[in-house]
């Protein structure tokens, strides 16, 4: 299947151009009046036309003339210009939490022209609202704090979460982002401070793949910190005590799971940031008795693996030609793993099952070898022989650039939390690859701590490199009339559809193979132009597009391996009767696009 298809990549250029645009149906709402003003996801602001005013009791609750969405539209996109003209010359820091504010009020007060504004802008405000800003805005939560978003299950709410949950004013949800806040990007445990990541996670998914916003739920599950400068805060918001560990911890997690497949049976849920150890241990003990993925472990290997077959197609090899990579990895922790282990996979299923893939690990501590005392059960694999390292002249502990001269690697990938590891002398050593196009992809977030920048690489590492990271760089000017290209290798480009598709298919769980489909339908939706010229993965105003063609891939898989049990109306039969380009029609047909309803008042 690891093949790539031209016709296919033509087809979704023209898919691209037509997006869709669901008419919504009328919208019930069970209250009236000022009530609906207040509520973002109703609230129109001006926009009420008359009629609808006089229907909902609110005439007389605004001014009198109606403003019509694209002229509110434009009023704040003028705003948010001005402030930018504003701001000049203020510090990075200052623009972005700016920016953020004004977002987040328009997210508080009216959520249709919120979505509207972001999906319209998802190049401008993507940063804003995801990495790099929301970790930002993570440091700084407790002042940044206006009005709760999302639920917040605490160690103190133990043995009442089934009941909490029915708390939640919205009948339906369709997915869920969960966090217990112990690794927020590359900054470490932020406790209840964490909570940022399911919200932007979920504006992603709105954005992207067209899940109703009445149906996300960002949750926080707040079960300490071991952040000192955290517990001794006054303003703290979460609870100030010490994580819980063992299974004190994992029968908290289990509450807030059987309490979620209680209320909403089929909704998905995603982990996000969660510590290494508790990433993998939960994954594995949930994966098979709920829908769920870990989103770090598993989507961020999707993208990677789409990343690296883009880099052996950049070199003009066929795609059988991965086993032969020598990629070395630095970040023996969730993310790094989880895109090892994938790989793996990947290139078992292109060549069968090889000895010794050309996979070098790195920790904190350096190379991972077979000689190490301890050696996490989820690296292990990856721990090299003596006998694999011997012609390298390596060992155990060996450092980055010890490593990188003596490999000569294809691929260096980063996904250690640490920024500038890849510093000037290991980016030199990149120029010795064996590769024609060595690949740099300093993954780690947000964008203080990504293994170098775009200039550093293109730079250092010379113009023939594919650069790619997970916070956006600007494109790179090489001042010859060249242009380095920066990808943005980052979960965002799977995690919408692996829900949207899961959520579609009416999967009873996610399976290895329905993120393999995943991963092989970002790999093949590049064409071989943009390929060579380094641009691996779509700009991200596709991202409706690729998620699309993302969550169609999923939802075909889960009906080819018998998980998939339909969706509202649409059984399961009708959904293996569907050809590929059904599915995709079928996918954008469910996604929800902003736009103002008929308000229906029911009591
Ligand atoms: N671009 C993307 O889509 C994604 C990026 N990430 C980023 O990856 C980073 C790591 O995430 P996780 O794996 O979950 O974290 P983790 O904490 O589980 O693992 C970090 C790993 O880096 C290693 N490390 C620390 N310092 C190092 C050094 N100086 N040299 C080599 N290795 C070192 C640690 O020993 C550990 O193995 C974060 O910054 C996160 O934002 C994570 C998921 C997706
Ligand atoms: C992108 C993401 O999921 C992370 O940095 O953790
Ligand atoms: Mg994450």
């Amino acid at each position: 299947m690891w093949t790539m298809a031209r016709s296919a990549a033509s087809s979704l250029r023209q898919s691209r151009r037509r997006l869709s645009t669901a008419i919504n149906g009328p919208c019930i709402v069970h209250k009236r009046g000022a009530d609906i003003l207040h509520d973002p996801w109703f609230n129109k602001d001006t926009g009420f036309p008359l009629t609808e005013r006089d229907r909902l009791g609110l005439r007389g609750l605004l001014p009198p003339r109606v403003i019509s969405f694209e002229q509110q539209y434009a009023r704040f996109m003028d705003s948010y210009h001005s402030l930018e003209k504003n701001t000049q010359g203020q510090s990075d820091k200052v623009v972005s939490l700016a920016k953020w504010r004004i977002l987040n009020r328009l997210h508080d007060r009216n959520e249709t022209l919120y979505y509207r504004v972001l999906m319209d802008n998802i190049k401008n405000f993507a940063p804003i609202i995801y990495t790099p800003t929301v970790g930002l805005v993570c440091q700084n939560y407790s002042g940044l704090f206006r009005r709760p978003r999302g639920m917040y299950f605490s160690a103190k709410d133990k043995g009442e979460m089934m009941s909490m949950i029915y708390n939640w004013p919205a009948h339906e949800v369709d997915m869920i982002v969960l966090t217990d806040g112990s690794r927020i990007l590359g900054l470490g445990d932020l406790g209840v401070h964490g909570i940022g990541i399911p919200i932007g996670k979920l504006d992603m998914y709105v954005a992207a793949a067209g899940i109703n916003p009445k149906k996300i739920l960002p949750i926080m599950l707040d079960v300490g910190t071991n952040n000192q400068k955290l517990l001794e805060d006054r303003l703290y918001l979460g609870v100030r005590q010490p994580r819980l560990e063992g299974e004190e911890y994992l029968s908290i997690v289990d509450e807030i799971m059987e309490a979620i497949h209680a209320r909403w049976p089929k909704a998905i849920v995603q982990f996000e940031d969660f510590q290494m150890k508790w990433a993998f241990e939960t994954l594995d003990r949930y994966r098979k008795r709920f829908c769920m993925f870990n989103d770090d472990i598993q989507g961020t290997a999707g993208v990677a693996l789409a990343g690296l077959l883009g880099t052996v197609r950049a070199q003009g090899r066929p795609l059988t030609d991965f086993a032969n990579q020598k990629i070395v990895v630095v970040g023996a922790g969730s993310a790094g793993l989880g895109v090892l282990k994938m790989a793996l996979k990947g290139v078992s299923r292109m060549s069968g099952p090889i000895a010794d893939p050309q996979f070098f690990l790195l920790d904190k501590d350096g190379l991972i070898t077979k000689e190490r005392k301890y050696v996490d059960p989820a690296a292990s694999p990856f721990a090299k022989s003596q006998g694999e390292i011997q012609g390298y002249g390596l060992r155990e502990g060996s450092g980055l650039i010890e490593v990188v001269k003596s490999v000569k690697p294809h691929v260096l990938l980063g996904l250690s939390g640490v920024g500038g590891v890849f510093n000037e002398e290991v980016l030199k050593a990149m120029r010795e690859s064996d590769s024609i196009k060595p690949a740099i992809f300093a993954m780690s977030n947000p964008t203080a701590n990504a293994e170098c920048t775009a200039i550093e690489a293109f730079k250092h590492a010379g113009e023939n490199i594919v650069f790619a990271s997970g916070s956006p760089f600007e494109n790179v000017d090489l001042g010859n009339g060249k242009i380095g290209h920066v990808n943005q290798a980052n979960n965002m480009y799977l995690f919408p559809g692996i829900g949207l598709g899961s959520l579609l298919s009416g999967a009873r769980i996610i399976t290895d193979e329905m993120l393999q489909a995943a991963a092989e339908c970002l790999a093949s939706y590049m064409t071989e132009e943009e390929i060579q010229r380094g641009v691996l993965y779509p700009s991200i105003d596709c991202i409706r597009d690729i998620t699309a063609e993302v969550g169609a891939a999923v939802l075909r898989e889960a009906v080819a391996e018998e998980v998939a049990e339909g969706h509202g109306h649409v059984g399961i039969k009708e959904l293996s009767h569907m050809s590929k380009d059904e599915t995709v029609e079928y996918v954008k047909s469910n996604m929800w696009y902003p736009i103002y309803s008929p308000l229906v008042h029911e009591k």
